[in-house]
Formats: structure tokens, sequence, C-alpha cells
């Protein structure tokens, strides 16, 4: 396939805004493509070169994309940034520029040489095989290969509406299901569809999870009362919920890989977990475990809470603040071991045999805190514990579960202290566009955000509340330049809003928040349907800062909302019985 042709579906996928559109467009896209490109071709629509855990980065600015297309088309600087400056889309800027037909180069061609770019290390190197790339491009080749370049492809494609297509390629829509399950297993949506071009759909069927492929990750369910939990899972497991980082940690023999809550690569971020895995787990050969990273006060053992926790990658170097705030890591699943799958293993085996692995004497690599119970009292009693310890809750677990890798469901339960008192759970919402504000605000140019949360039914972003309060002025200022670079002329194709935003933006970013209640409301979307209005967020206030560990599909669900909204009224009633 030739990169032009693949730049053409780009195109009538940019120009599209319905999700059935989109799928019957990547399914020509993808029936298009050999075995070879095809992996290639979902990572670039995804605007990647690999999946983000490999954590691949193409590696180049603003400023260094702006430089390349001024040499590569002999145009002075100045001009190629005033360019920029009018159509704030570095793509058109190249477009505009590019008067060369190019060279036809092949999808595989140009993915090869970003690949190579990417891996450069040195910033002229990476310059002049930028230029030379961008010599061979057509104008309409060089708009998607520079956006992809700065990490702005935005075509809208959500990888729900991937699988949809993987299923339309695989010639029968019942196989999503176990194309979503390779896909939970591997989180790596080239490999599923290279797998299903080159071994069809039996191939897929037989994807087992590897290390160094993180899984996705086993998602809790919520309920507002011990009762509840023992009602639904009888005798079952009840565990101390920490409020810190999770971690799924690979081992394969002397290399560790730590990848995050959304499935990032982040082992660089935990060198003390990363030689505490290699000596706790020296005697295992490959593993795949998960636990909550979490930094405590050595002095009076206390636990920090988790804007602490994270504060590691953003403020200090690494080395320093690891041993200024040391974490510990509380062991809660197992998936693999030297060689097995432990996913289809009930709960209570994978936890015994976790238990077993780590029996040796160390203090970092723990286990986290467990007990069996039957009666409502147990639990009752458990959480009562854990919370007069600054512990944020806890989690419930069914003994003959499954690991169910991807899905939220009612084998983990959780019950947190806040669901206890007027406001319900912290919500997670996705910025989709901010307004200029008024009074104090006006001046910073940023007054409130718009946010949404995720309906994974039609893989878009709905919106539940606008954010005006719980940003210091300095977070607001940050705030503002990051969404700057991911403004956008218009509303995103895959955001679903009735109030128009001053400014829009690239649905990316995740913020906490929390709110008095739920309440409905006609200005929002999240929930709405043709006879019903949408519901809304009271008296919201952000948490924290951004929520690094979250991508936007890891946002509170529509479906959440209404359980949340049902579980308030529960503990409302129940108050005033
Ligand atoms: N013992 C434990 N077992 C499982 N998860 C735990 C445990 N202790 C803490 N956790 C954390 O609790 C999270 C689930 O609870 P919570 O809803 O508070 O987090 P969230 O990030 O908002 O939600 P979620 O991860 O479910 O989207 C897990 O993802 C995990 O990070």
């Amino acid at each position: 396939m030739k990169f032009i042709e693949l730049a053409q579906y780009f195109k009538e996928l940019e120009n599209t805004t319905s999700r059935l559109h989109m799928a019957d467009i990547l399914y020509r896209l993808l029936k298009s493509c050999s075995g070879e490109e095809v992996d290639k071709v979902i990572y670039l629509t995804l605007g990647e070169l690999l999946p983000p855990f490999t954590g691949v980065e193409m590696g180049i600015s603003e400023k260094l994309s702006l430089e390349a297309i001024s040499k590569a088309t002999g145009t002075k600087l100045s001009q190629v940034e005033s360019i920029y400056r009018q159509t704030g889309d570095i793509g058109e800027t190249a477009a505009t520029l590019i008067k060369w037909e190019g060279k036809g180069l092949s999808v595989v061609q140009v993915y090869d040489e970003l690949l190579k770019i990417a891996k450069t290390r040195g910033t002229l190197d990476k310059l002049m095989a930028l230029i030379s790339l961008l010599r061979g491009l057509s104008p309409l080749c060089a708009k998607y290969v520079m956006r992809i370049v700065v990490g702005r492809l935005r075509l809208g494609v959500g990888e729900a509406t991937l699988l949809d297509a993987l299923a339309m390629l695989a010639g029968n829509r019942n196989w999503r299901q176990d194309i979503e399950r390779a896909y939970n297993l591997c989180s790596d949506l080239g490999l599923v569809a290279r797998t299903l071009l080159e071994k069809g759909i039996e191939g897929v069927k037989g994807m087992k999870l590897q290390v160094g492929y993180p899984v996705r990750m086993a998602l809790a369910e919520r309920v507002s009362s011990a009762e509840e939990i023992i009602k639904r899972l009888g005798k079952c497991a009840v565990e101390a919920k920490y409020d810190g980082l999770r971690l799924q940690i690979h081992k394969s023999k002397d290399r560790v890989e730590i990848y995050s809550r959304n499935l990032e690569r982040m082992t660089e971020m935990f060198p003390d977990i990363t030689s505490a895995v290699l000596s706790a787990l020296a005697h295992v050969e490959d593993i795949i475990f998960e636990g909550e990273a979490i930094s405590y006060d050595e002095e009076t053992g206390e636990f920090h809470p988790f804007q602490i926790t994270i504060q590691r990658k953003r403020k200090y170097g690494v080395y320093q603040y690891s041993k200024e705030y040391p974490l510990k890591l509380f062991s809660f699943d197992l998936l693999y071991v030297n060689g097995n799958d432990m996913t289809e293993e009930p709960f209570i085996e994978r936890r015994r045999t976790l238990e077993n692995l780590l029996s040796g004497k160390q203090d970092t690599i723990l286990l986290s805190e467990m007990r069996i119970v039957e009666t409502a009292k147990e639990i009752e009693e458990f959480f009562q514990d854990a919370v007069s310890r600054g512990l944020e809750g806890i989690m419930a677990k069914r003994l003959d579960a499954p690991y169910t890798a991807g899905s939220r469901n009612f084998n983990w339960i959780k019950l947190k202290r806040s669901y206890r008192g007027a406001l319900t759970d912290t919500v997670d919402v996705v910025i989709v566009g901010y307004f200029y504000g008024k009074g104090a605000r006006a001046k910073l140019g940023i007054g409130a955000l718009l946010t949404a949360v995720y309906d994974p039914s039609t893989d878009t972003f709905k919106t539940i509340s606008k954010v005006g309060s719980g940003f210091t002025e300095d977070e607001w200022i940050r705030l503002k330049n990051l969404l700057d670079e991911i403004k956008l002329p218009h509303r995103h194709a895959r955001v679903d809003s009735i109030l128009e935003a001053d400014v829009w933006v690239e649905p990316k970013y995740v913020v906490t928040v929390t709110a008095d209640e739920i309440t409905r409301s006609p200005l929002h979307t999240a929930g709405r349907t043709i006879t019903e209005p949408g519901y809304a967020l009271r008296f919201p206030r952000a948490v924290g800062f951004i929520r690094i560990d979250k991508k936007p599909e890891d946002a509170t669900t529509v479906e959440e909302i209404l359980r949340l909204y049902q579980l308030q009224r529960k503990v409302s009633t129940e108050g005033e019985t």
C-alpha cells in the first residue's frame, strides 16, 4: 500500500463524525492491507508508531518540526512560523509549503523511516532524517506525517471503533468478543490485527498473555454497604484498599518492566521497586503480578496521600525522590508465573500462589492485607479498622473469580469511606474544552473546564459538568498552557455536547473531581435519552491535578454515573429511615 492511499483514508476519517461510518472506512482500509502492513497502519491511525507501553516516542518538538519544514522546503523559518500561527496545524503548514509530488513511498517505507527517527538519539540527526523524509512526500502525505511526528494526528478513531472494524474484517461480528479478549491480554491492537490477517480468527483465539505485553487491568464495581457485598459475593476475601498507584509488574529473568493503570511503561520511574522485585523474586523465572505502590513516612509508618505518591515523576530526580519518599508495593494479584497463565484460575488460588512466591523476608514488595470473611459484620469491622488507619476503604473479591482483563464487574467490589457520607465516590472526567471565565479568572484566560465521561457503547465522550474550582491559580495557568497545545477549531468528533465551549480541545486529560451530588440536567449529554435529561455534577471541585495514570477511555463511564446516581439515592433514603 502506498502512503498516499493511507492519507486518503485519513482524510475520509477526518471528515466523518459518525462512528458507524468510521468503522466502515477502517474496515475498507484494513481489508486492503497485507499482514506486514496492517499493524503499522493501525499504529499510524492511532497517531503512534508502537503501542504506548513500548515507551517509543518520536521525540520531536514543535520547534524542530518547523525547522525541518523550513529546511526541506527552502522557506525562511519566520515564514513557516507565520503560516503555522495562522493555521494552528503543523500538517497544513507542511502541505501549504510543499510543491512537489513526492516519491510515491509505501506505508512500510514511511513507517520504517519514522521509527528510525524515533530511535535516533541526537537532535541534529533526527532533524536531517526528517528533512529527507519530507522531501519524498506529497503535500497530503506530509500533512499527516507531520501531525504524527508531533503527536497530533487526531482522527478521532477510538480503540473500540477499531475493534468493530476488526470484527467486520474477521467476517463475523460475533468474533468481536474474541478479538477484544485477545486485545485485553496483550494491549496491542496492531499485533491482534496482524494475527487475524496472518492466522485467521483461530490464531486470535489462541493468543496468550506474554511477559512484556501489559494485560488490560481488571476493575472494580462499587456498592454502598457491607450487606450488599455479602449478598453479591457470599463468603469472600476483603483487602485493604491503598490509595496509591496501581502497577503491573513483568519480570523475565533479570529484566523487569513496570506498567501503569493506563498501560504506559513506567519502569524508569521506579528503580527502587525494580531492584526489590529482582531480589524478592530472584527464584522466579517469569512473572506478571499486580499491586498498589504507595509512599509512606518512615518515621510514623503512615501512608502518604495519592498526590505525594505520584509526584515522584513530576518533581524531582527520581533517585533523590525515591529516597525521600520510599515506596511499598502491596501485591494483590498474580496473572502469570513460569509459563503458566493464571488468569483463569480462581482468585484464591492466584492469591495463595502469590503468597508462596513472596514468602521471603524483605520490606518493599509486600502482600496486600487480606482476610476471608463470611458475614457483613466481619466486613464492617475490617472496613472500620482500615478507615481508622487512614486507608481509603476496602476491596472485596469473589473467591472463585478469574482475572477478568479489561473489564469492570462485581468480581471485585470497592467500598470507600466517601460512600458513607453525603457525597458519593469521586468521578474521573475528561477535559473536552474550556471557558474563558469572568471576573478575576478572566485575566488568566481560563475560568472553567467543560468535562465529560466516557460512553463505551458509542465510543464517545458525553459532557457532565463545568468544573471551575479546585485548582490553584498556578494550576490554572499550567492547565491553560497544556490545553492550548491540543486546541481544536471545532468540537472533537467523539465529543457529544449541548454546551458550546469557548475553546474545544482534544479529549486527552483526565481529572478527578468530587461533587456534592449527581443531579439530572438538560444541559449535559451524559445519560441523556430522547425523553430524559442528562446527568450533571453539583458543585464539582477538582482534586489534584491531571491524572497521569489515566487515558480518556479510563474516565468514569456513563453507566457508572447511573449506578452512582442510584447508590446516592439509596444512601440518602437509608439515611432517612
Ligand atoms: N487491595 C487492592 N486490590 C485491588 N485494587 C486495589 C487494592 N488497593 C488499592 N487498589 C486500587 O484501587 C483501584 C480501584 O479503586 P478506585 O475506584 O478508587 O480507583 P480508580 O482509579 O478511580 O478506579 P478504577 O481503577 O477502578 O478505574 C484499583 O485500580 C487499584 O489501583
